[in-house]
């Protein structure tokens, strides 16, 4: 059978795909942008007839139907690697849990087994004269997802781009079971716009980037706003290699600062695991030679980034306490967003030579009655999730400037983390460290 009558023999429409779900089943979802929009809202429709089933997902982009469809989750289970704000109101809510995991760890889980898949359901695009159709967007884990499924569902969308990849990049129609065509637009997912605090802390980080550095930066309203400051900076011949391509990268590419011509490999390309962003990012990637994605047992793996001489990751954190302890996925116990790839790239820009990791926040938030209170905590008590341990705590970074921890002893961190808190925060963080027993007595402010 050619791959075309291959194609045909396995289409039918979303309602017809789902059909294969059964009870107890887990199905996972394409991750972020390869959220399989169609398939999803025919599972929803099935909400009355199936009895506890566990749908995996990460960074859901828009409602998620079957949880629309069954709001007090008597049929289906949420189970998010990672989360958006989105996902945040349904962990909020109680409707929803979150699978703690390194990223560079997530295809594991599939590939050892700890993470079965009785369905799998991914959003693709077109499939090629060939027979194969592009991950697109999501590389992330998603090979070893298919690979651990019993069953597999593509949802086949002519507004997914066609991204080039190092490996795992693609599926041939001969692996997938059934075949659904959809027009569904592709989720969008534009960077939060950059706060004047936001700015305040990439004009700190700035001098700490030079020509021909690697730079990996995350997600969130700071990193866009590093973006826009290098793109009009005369900075030259960046590389990018990054978990997530968002749209700071797209501003560096059209500004021509990124060339990636001074990565000591994959010269002359782009390298990211996960896109989420503008159409206009979309577009940018559509069958681009200059950008490849990759698995994120790759990108993230701290080996790789070792190897990138000049690697400089840009991250963001929540708050962080006077040891060093790095929380950047809760408030408290309200679950806020994930591990994602930040212990990964703290861990490996750290190990790379004239690497430096650097892990930014506001040094405080006004609440919704107009109390101050700083993000700069004496110690984490109210379940903070540590994100980065004290022992790997990098670069921190406040509007009020950097405090490189790096082999400091706990009244140095304490001191260096002070100069950046909050003023009005300062002398209650000194009485605090003083109780703590990491305050000597000639430090100064
Ligand atoms: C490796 C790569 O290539 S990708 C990056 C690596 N991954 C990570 O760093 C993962 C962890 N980091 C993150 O997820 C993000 O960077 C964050 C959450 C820390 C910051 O992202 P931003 O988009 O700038 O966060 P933002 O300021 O919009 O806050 C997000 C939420 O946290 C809440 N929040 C933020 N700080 C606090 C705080 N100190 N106290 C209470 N709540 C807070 C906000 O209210 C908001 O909640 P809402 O959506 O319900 O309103
Ligand atoms: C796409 C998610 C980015 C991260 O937190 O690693």
């Amino acid at each position: 059978m050619d791959v075309y009558q291959e194609y045909k023999s396995k289409c039918c429409t979303a309602d017809q795909a789902v059909q294969v779900v059964k009870d107890g089943d887990w199905v996972d979802y394409g991750m972020s942008c390869a959220y399989p929009t169609a398939l999803d809202k025919a599972l929803a429709r099935r909400h009355s007839d199936l009895k506890d089933i566990k749908v995996r997902n990460a960074i859901s982009c828009h409602a998620v139907a079957i949880l629309e469809a069954d709001p007090e989750n008597r049929t289906f289970t949420y189970n998010l690697w990672h989360c958006s704000g989105i996902d945040r109101k349904y962990l909020d809510a109680g409707r929803a849990y979150h699978e703690p995991m390194l990223f560079r760890d997530c295809g594991s889980y599939y590939r050892r087994g700890f993470a079965p898949v009785d369905v799998a359901m991914i959003t693709v695009a077109p499939m090629d004269k060939h027979g194969n159709f592009s991950f697109g967007l999501t590389n992330g884990c998603t090979q070893e997802m298919l690979d651990a499924a019993e069953t597999i569902i593509v949802e086949v969308n002519p507004n997914m781009p066609v991204v080039f990849g190092m490996g795992s990049d693609h599926i041939h129609v001969s692996k997938v079971q059934a075949i659904v065509e959809s027009q569904e637009a592709v989720s969008l997912a534009p960077n939060r716009e950059p706060s004047a605090i936001d700015k305040q802390i990439a004009e700190n980080i700035f001098p700490y980037l030079h020509d021909g550095i690697t730079l990996q930066l995350g997600i969130g309203g700071m990193p866009n706003a590093l973006g826009i400051l290098i793109a009009e900076s005369d900075l030259k011949d960046l590389g990018m290699h990054t978990e997530l391509m968002s749209d700071g990268y797209l501003d560096l590419y059209k500004a021509g600062k990124i060339t990636n011509d001074k990565k000591p490999f994959q010269r002359g390309k782009g390298v990211f695991s996960i896109c989420m962003g503008s159409k206009e990012l979309y577009e940018f990637l559509d069958h681009n030679q200059d950008v490849l994605s990759a698995p994120m047992h790759y990108v993230n793996n701290p080996e790789t980034i070792r190897q990138l001489d000049d690697f400089i990751s840009i991250n963001s954190c929540i708050a962080a306490d006077l040891y060093g302890q790095v929380c950047s996925e809760s408030a408290g116990t309200r679950h806020i967003s994930g591990t994602g790839g930040q212990l990964d790239f703290v861990t490996g820009a750290y190990a790379a030579d004239h690497g430096k990791a650097f892990l930014a926040m506001p040094s405080s938030r006004v609440d919704k009655k107009g109390v101050r209170h700083s993000n700069i905590l004496p110690k984490f008590t109210a379940g903070d999730i540590i994100t980065t341990p004290r022992t790997q705590a990098p670069y921190m970074v406040t509007e009020y400037g950097v405090a490189n921890l790096s082999g400091l002893a706990t009244w140095q961190r304490a001191e260096a983390l002070i100069n950046i808190a909050h003023p009005d925060m300062r002398e209650d963080l000194i009485k605090a460290a003083e109780a703590q027993r990491i305050w000597r007595r000639s430090n100064k402010i």
